[in-house]
């Protein structure tokens, strides 16, 4: 892939986090305009490399480009929008003042930031509570308006950390159907973690990561097929099998 067809694209990819290295070496390509999927288990590294993308990590060694910029561009604020693990409402603001506040932050003029909350409301369905104060939401409303938050100013590149986790499964489809809008209808591309592996069919495409390095990268029915497996999961586990033995034969 050539790097105007790629969001984000790396090479060599290193990040030493408390002494050790916890990204190593990664070279892969997130085409634009994709729903990818960030997979892997818990401690793998993908809350690292999405902080290293959002240009939010310290000590990031080797070539990380994004939107075609050097990862942490102060010019790429804008084209970004990251969800983390943790809620980032004010709980003492309702759901409508913490986005006026936060498209404050993103610059967004006084004159068009009712539209862009409004519109970012209707996305995330939760318009029927934009009055509400953020601590009286439940746990799947704040983490609809933390989403709000980062699809304030329709960013190209929305990267988002286990956005669906605690969810119920009514809410975990929509929430599904709105990446895949974002992506057809606003050509933005999706990077989205999870460590459900009964999400993956959702992505266009996989990236399958163990202890800091990327197993394996394709759509999810190239990959089923490469490991002759009917699920991502046993695809997965097939994976880490080879990787483990390939480790143990070095
Ligand atoms: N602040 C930190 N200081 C030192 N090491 C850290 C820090 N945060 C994470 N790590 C280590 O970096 C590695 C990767 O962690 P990371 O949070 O990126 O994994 P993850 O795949 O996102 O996990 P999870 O699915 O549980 O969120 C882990 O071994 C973790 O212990």
């Amino acid at each position: 892939m050539n790097d105007a067809k790629a969001a984000v694209l790396a090479h060599g990819l290193r990040v030493v986090r408390g002494g050790a290295e916890v990204l190593k070496g990664l070279d892969f390509a997130v085409p634009r305009g994709s729903v990818t999927g960030l997979l892997g288990p818990s401690g793998c590294g993908k809350t690292t490399l999405m902080r290293a993308i959002v240009g939010a990590q310290a000590r990031v060694t080797g070539t990380l480009e994004v939107l075609g910029r050097p990862a942490g561009g102060a010019e790429l604020r804008h084209r970004l929008g990251y969800l983390t693990q943790s809620p980032s409402v004010y709980l003492d603001l309702t759901v409508r003042q913490n986005l006026a506040y936060y498209a404050a932050v993103l610059g967004i003029g006084r004159a068009d930031r009712r539209a862009a909350v409004g519109a970012v409301l209707d996305d995330v369905d939760l318009g029927s509570h934009a009055d509400a104060l953020g601590g009286t939401l439940s746990g799947g409303q704040r983490a609809r308006a933390s989403l709000a938050v980062a699809l304030l100013g329709t960013p190209e590149l929305l990267v988002l950390d286990e956005p669906t986790v605690g969810l119920d499964p009514v809410l975990r489809r929509s929430l599904w159907d709105l990446f895949h809008r974002l992506a057809a209808e606003r050509g933005a591309t999706l990077l989205i973690s999870s460590h459900v592996m009964d999400e993956a069919d959702r992505c266009q495409r996989l990236m399958l990561m163990r202890t800091g390095r990327v197993l394996a990268e394709g759509s999810p029915a190239e990959l089923r097929e490469r490991t002759g497996t009917d699920t991502i999961e046993d695809a997965f586990l097939r994976l880490v099998a080879d990787d483990q033995r390939r480790e143990e034969e070095a």
